[in-house]
């Protein structure tokens, strides 16, 4: 398991437009089986990322790997599904044209993701005609097909109705079930909760947090744990989890943490009832690392 390559591998790569530097020195990889969303503001660098990675940006300094080769999507193209968002198809092809000239690129058949994506009545309608929200599925149903090892998204769920967005959520799932490797551009943060192991965060062009989207929350700080308790957690104990007594009112105690989920394990097994977690989400924490990164002075407390 652990020798299996990597899906993507960066190291230390730079990318600059003239004497602007985009991204700064970027690390990561992600293991084949694993989904990872990259977040952080507009311009931060997703789409640069996703660019080099894909070989059509070429990094200043740095390297970039797909599966252990530099990448090369002409050769790539059945093991990895791209789906970026200015996808440059022909705006006067009818869609099933695209789909058909897209898959056999690819050398997948795209009609099963077609039909789930609702674009069997759009066969013969022009690209170009198609509705924001259609013109994305059209792109999804080409990504999407076959069994790619690894799917590359940026913003997928852009322009989707609910019923779009429920069948991309299952076909990203199915993909993560069947040990597909995921990177998803997103500024959706209850999508990338949902869907990745780890999140990526990038401000600036250089990467501030890559973590699972428990740490990552966990280190906002501003979690509370409220409990009726018979005991008190020891000083160990509520140092064990970043804990602190916020306030005690009568037979009941408010905590903050920053395990916050880890604390409340504990006190459940001191005989704690009536356990209400207010954890804060990952847009919050987030924003807060953002924040911090843009000035620590300013740090406040929960
Ligand atoms: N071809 C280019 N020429 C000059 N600057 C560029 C080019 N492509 C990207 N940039 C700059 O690089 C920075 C990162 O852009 P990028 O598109 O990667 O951001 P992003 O994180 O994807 O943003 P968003 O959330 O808005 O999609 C931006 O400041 C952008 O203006």
């Amino acid at each position: 398991m652990t020798s299996r390559t990597a899906a993507v591998e960066l190291h230390n790569v730079v990318r600059r437009y003239g004497s602007f530097t985009a991204l700064d020195g970027v690390t990561f990889s992600i293991e084949s089986e694993e989904s990872v969303a990259l977040v952080g503001p507009n311009g931060a660098g997703k789409t640069t990322t996703i660019e080099c990675l894909l070989g059509l940006a070429t990094p200043q300094a740095g390297s970039v790997r797909l599966f252990g080769e530099p990448p090369r999507l002409t050769r790539q193209a059945h093991a990895v599904g791209v789906l970026l968002a200015d996808a440059g198809f022909p705006p006067s092809a009818p869609v099933g044209a695209l789909l058909d000239a897209l898959g056999r690129m690819r050398g997948v058949d795209t009609a099963p993701m077609a039909r789930r994506f609702g674009l069997t009545q759009l066969a013969r309608t022009r690209f170009e005609t198609l509705s924001l929200g259609q013109r994305q599925r059209v792109r999804l149903a080409i990504a999407l097909a076959g069994t790619p090892e690894l799917i590359i998204a940026d913003e997928p769920s852009t322009a989707l109705d609910l019923e779009a967005r429920a069948t991309l959520a299952t076909v990203l799932e199915d993909h993560r079930s069947r040990g597909g490797a995921l990177l998803l551009a997103t500024h959706d943060l209850a999508e990338a909760s949902t869907l990745a192991d780890r999140v990526i965060v990038l401000s600036h062009g250089r990467l501030i947090a890559d973590a699972t989207p428990r740490e990552i929350r966990g280190r906002s700080g501003f979690a509370r744990v409220s409990a009726t308790l018979r005991e008190q957690p020891d000083a160990d104990t509520l140092d064990r989890y970043g804990a602190a007594v916020l306030e005690i009112e009568r037979d009941r105690t408010t905590f903050t943490a920053t395990d916050a989920d880890g604390l409340a394990h504990e006190l459940l097994h001191l005989g704690a009832t009536a356990l209400e977690i207010a954890p804060v989400g990952l847009d919050e924490a987030i924003r807060r690392l953002l924040n911090l990164q843009r000035d620590p002075t300013t740090e406040e407390h929960p």
